[in-house]
């Protein structure tokens, strides 16, 4: 007892003295379980389900400006070949990644090659695919709409098959969808475009350093932006960008005039951001999406035409040469030859778990044990709060093939939505689902345990739902009374049964699979009939 009082100034001690100490993790698990010692630090291994993302597609590469000569022909004819595309980037959904932890926050597709003489064409530059996790929700702030890339064809094009000769109009056309480029890939449906609730505008605050949000260099398909006012979204100002929100600095001399103020305040408009939310959605593993397109390749002098001659600071030294590029000293002198830039966007990725049922509970409560034991998952069990450090999603199979997903969020203390515990990451889990199954441990107030009666864990998970997100605890719902077979729960169960009205209650220990059955049935009900039994606060009796 003695040494683990000392415990706290020995650490202070060695974080002054020798920090290098801490990092060997001697420190960091003094007062806990051997089990806990094993566990990586908690802010290294959380899941980092939110990111802003900077994309820039490839450049274009320029076009040649080459000329052919022999003894017949001194002056020669034109033939440079035209620069290759730049590369895309692509989001890709891929269910081998859990959240955007591997990501970077800079992401740069390749160049297109230069064109060559004897009219080759520049190769074209490589894509940048990002691997992002099933559930990625993409948020707009500047560039232009993602475009989604159609699906691969499965089987090996039939040599006999020919695109063209086929019969059937309707298999025609979705053959040569299949097979197309990304280049000619399909506008993405703008869903939720006209609803104003999915556009947000948010005061930006910083210098824009990016060009235009309607870009008009590659000749692609742009998309001018609608701004659109959203009611509520509390989550605005945790977009705001780079923490510089706030910081805004407008020098105020006691001489400004009227007119210099209207000017700065028709400044300050144009520096507001819009973020257009929801723009598209990665759900099906394999999915792809384009963010940002590569710039097409200049063109060469063949194809400028005959009497085209090189302009003022390529002619000196491209008539020999066959990659002649040279960067522009300012916009006047942009080269005929040079390729088009690739389009920029900055974006914000959102991972949102997909799931009918969310599994939600305090810590300790039995989840991961209860999703384990309810279907065929297997995710980490541990005796420590917070074991679950990212949503588990498991199948639950039913004999007539109906299957439902259940997923386990990380539990969820008091203050939750103010970002305590593993914080509010993973309140927006819930979200999507479904159908809530509050897990409580009857067992956590018992014989003088210092853990909430299972009422209270229930009000107080509704109330960070509710915090979290208003309405967010108003859907089909039950409740699981966990931990059933440890003694004297069964007072506790007729207690909560007592205090908690106007929902199912199952009793159930996730340990020996007691209670699972019936949990299951219940489950279904609600899936089946959405059933409008909900968690309400006020039918919550608590001392
Ligand atoms: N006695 C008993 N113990 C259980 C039961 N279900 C789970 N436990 C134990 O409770 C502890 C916590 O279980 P977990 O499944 O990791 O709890 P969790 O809610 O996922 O915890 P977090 O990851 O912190 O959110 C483990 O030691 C389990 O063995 C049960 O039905 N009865």
């Amino acid at each position: 007892m003695g040494l683990f009082r000392l415990l706290p100034y020995l650490e202070v001690v060695v974080n002054n003295k020798c920090p290098w100490l801490l990092s060997s993790s001697c420190f960091y698990s003094y007062g806990t379980s051997h089990k806990k010692s094993k566990a990586a630090p908690l802010q290294e291994r959380k899941m980092v389900d939110k990111i802003r993302l900077k994309v820039k597609g490839g450049d274009g590469g320029s076009g040649c400006a080459s000329f052919h000569r022999s003894r017949h022909d001194r002056r020669g004819k034109p033939d440079g070949g035209n620069g290759g595309r730049g590369g895309d980037v692509i989001l890709e959904c891929s269910p081998a990644v859990w959240d955007f932890r591997g990501l970077q926050h800079h992401v740069n597709a390749k160049r297109g090659g230069n064109g060559v003489s004897k009219n080759k064409i520049g190769s074209r530059g490589t894509d940048k695919v990002v691997l992002v996790p099933v559930g990625t929700m993409i948020h707009l702030v500047e560039g232009e709409l993602p475009s989604i890339v159609d699906s691969c064809p499965v089987k090996a094009l039939d040599p006999w098959e020919l695109p063209d000769t086929l019969e059937d109009n309707q298999s025609d056309s979705d053959h040569s969808a299949s097979t197309s480029m990304p280049s000619e890939t399909e506008t993405l449906e703008r869903k939720n475009f006209d609803e104003p609730s999915w556009v947000e505008k948010s005061s930006r605050m910083h210098n824009k350093k990016l060009p235009d949000t309607s870009p008009t260099f590659s000749g692609r398909s742009s998309y001018s932006f609608i701004a659109q006012s959203k009611g509520d979204n509390a989550e605005v100002d945790s977009y705001s960008i780079d923490g510089e929100r706030g910081n805004e600095n407008i020098e105020s001399d006691d001489g400004v005039s009227e007119g210099d103020w209207s000017e700065m305040e028709e400044e300050e408009e144009e520096k507001q951001e819009v973020i257009q939310y929801n723009v598209a959605e990665l759900t099906e593993p394999g999915k792809q999406v384009i963010i940002a397109t590569g710039g097409d390749g200049g063109s060469g002098n063949l194809s400028l035409g005959k009497s085209s001659k090189p302009n003022k600071h390529v002619k000196d030294n491209s008539i020999e040469t066959s990659t002649s590029h040279k960067e522009p000293d300012n916009e006047d002198q942009v080269s005929v030859y040079a390729g088009f830039p690739g389009s920029e966007a900055v974006l914000i990725l959102e991972l949102k778990s997909i799931a009918d049922v969310g599994l939600v509970g305090m810590p300790n409560a039995g989840k991961s044990t209860l999703l384990g034991a309810i279907s065929r998952a297997k995710p980490t069990v541990g005796h420590y709060a917070f074991t679950t450090l990212r949503p588990n999603i498991g199948k639950l199979n039913y004999d007539d093939f109906f299957s439902v997903k259940v997923a386990d969020i990380p539990g969820l203390i008091k203050g939750a939505h103010e970002n305590r515990g593993l914080g509010h990451a993973f309140l927006r889990h819930i979200e999507r689902t479904k159908v809530l199954a509050y897990v409580v441990d009857l067992a956590a107030a018992l014989d003088g345990r210092k853990g909430i009666p299972p009422w209270e864990q229930l009000r107080d998970l509704v109330l960070e739902l509710e915090c979290h997100q208003e309405g967010l605890s108003d859907r089909p719902s039950l409740v699981v009374a966990n931990k059933i077979d440890e003694e004297g729960t069964e007072y506790v169960y007729e207690e909560l049964k007592r205090r908690v009205t106007g929902v199912p209650i199952f009793p159930v220990c996730a340990v020996l699979e007691e209670g699972v059955p019936e949990l299951k049935a219940g489950l279904r009900a609600l899936m089946d009939t959405g059933e409008s039994q909900r968690v309400e606060l006020d039918k919550i009796m608590v001392d």
